[in-house]
Order: structure tokens, then sequence, then C-alpha cells
């Protein structure tokens, strides 16, 4: 089930920003050589992180689930001057993809890949300050990121989990485990009083966090 039905996205893709050239190829390579492509961000939500970030002008973004790249270069381009963004990936069979799907953008610069498992790239990192956080990687460890992180986040960041709609089983009537999880994180955030919240019905839904 999609969120949002077809009609209205058609209608939202054609009235925003196109996908910078890049970006559409990377797209079309993710769709045409890599299993599960729809785990890409895609134009719509890509450019919603991209805007997401114009407006923050982040010094210090950190995102957990790199897959071919295509959300850490929407993120990277609000990337204030001397900006960093850290993404991590677990499947280091990734690296050639990531790497040269970087190099095709003008934020190559900008970005320090990071291969290993999210949990343990965090434990030795030394981050802090971080004006964007992005968890998009294994879903039942989304609350063990936000725990790890949400102290390293300056006051007035901004975390953003995906997938919290979960294709709209959250709110219906399915028990299976990764959607108790879901289910179980936005409830956890729902009653923290660390952040304020609200969830977006982009996609598969993100979830926009203000660390107060
Ligand atoms: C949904 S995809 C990320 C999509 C990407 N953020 C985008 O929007 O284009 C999730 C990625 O997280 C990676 N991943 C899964 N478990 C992980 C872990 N424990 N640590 C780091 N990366 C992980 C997967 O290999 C996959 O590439």
């Amino acid at each position: 089930m999609e969120i949002l039905d077809n009609r209205l996205q058609d209608y939202l893709d054609a009235h925003t920003d196109p996908e910078p050239d890049a970006l559409q190829k990377i797209n079309r390579d993710t769709n045409l050589r890599v299993l599960k492509p729809h785990m890409l961000s895609g134009h719509y939500q890509g450019r919603v992180l991209s805007m997401l970030s114009k407006i923050m002008q982040p010094k210090l973004i950190v995102e957990i689930g790199t897959f071919t790249g295509y959300s850490a270069i929407c993120l990277a381009e609000g990337l204030a001057d001397e900006g960093i963004l850290h993404t991590i990936e677990v499947n280091a069979e990734m690296a050639e993809t990531i790497e040269k799907n970087i190099k095709s953008t003008n934020v190559e610069k900008k970005i320090r890949l990071h291969f290993g498992a999210a949990e343990a790239v965090i434990r030795d990192s030394d981050w802090k300050d971080i004006d964007i956080l992005f968890i998009d990687a294994d879903k039942q460890n989304n609350f063990t990121y936000f725990e790890l992180l949400i102290d390293k986040v300056r006051s007035g960041g901004l975390i953003i989990i995906d997938n919290v709609l979960w294709k709209g089983k959250v709110y219906g009537d399915d028990k299976d485990t990764d959607t108790q999880k879901i289910r179980k994180l936005n409830e956890q955030i729902s009653v923290d009083t660390r952040v304020e919240k609200v969830i977006l019905p982009i996609r598969d839904g993100l979830l926009l966090i203000r660390k107060k």
C-alpha cells in the first residue's frame, strides 16, 4: 500500500524542483543494476531532504544507511561551506558504486564514507554538535541509533527517521516484527519530552524530530 495515491504523487513531482542530472542518473543506474532499488529515497523525498538541509545550513550531518549514496548527496547539497556529511554503510560491496556516484556530483569533497555496522562506527566516532541526523538503515535499530546519538545532536538540531509509516502497516492490524518495532519507535518518540516531532506522509513516512 502506498501512502499517497499515484495522481497526487505525480502532481507533487511535477511541481517540485526536478531531480538534478547526476541524481537522475544515480536513480536510473540503481534501478537497473542494484538489488532492492526501492530503498533509494527518490526524486520527491530527495528534494525534501535537500530543502531541509538548505534551510538548516548544517556544518555536520550524520547519515545511517548510505545504499547508493542518493540521500547523502541530497543532504550534502545544503551543507555550509566547511560542512561535512558522514555516512555509514554496512555493505562493503556497495563501495565501488557509492564512490562512483559521489564522484559524479559537486559535493564529493564534503562526504565521508564509513563502512561497518552503524552501532560500532557510531561508538568509535567523536561526532558532536550534529546539525542533521538521518536514520535510514536497519529499521529494527532505529531507536538504538536515536538513543546513541541524541546527546550528540545540538539543541535545535534535526533528526529525520525514514519509513515510519511502513507502507501504512503501522496504523493497520499487522503484527510482524518490523511493524511492531516501528510502531513502538513512533510511540516512544511521540512521548519523548527531549524533542519536538511531526510525521510527514512523504513516500513511506518521514519522522522529523527537533531536539529542544
Ligand atoms: C533504505 S537503504 C538507505 C537508502 C539511502 N539512505 C537513500 O535514501 O538513498 C538502507 C541501507 O542501510 C544499510 N544498512 C543496513 N543495516 C545497517 C547497519 N547495521 N549499519 C549500517 N548500514 C546498514 C543497508 O545495507 C542499506 O544499504
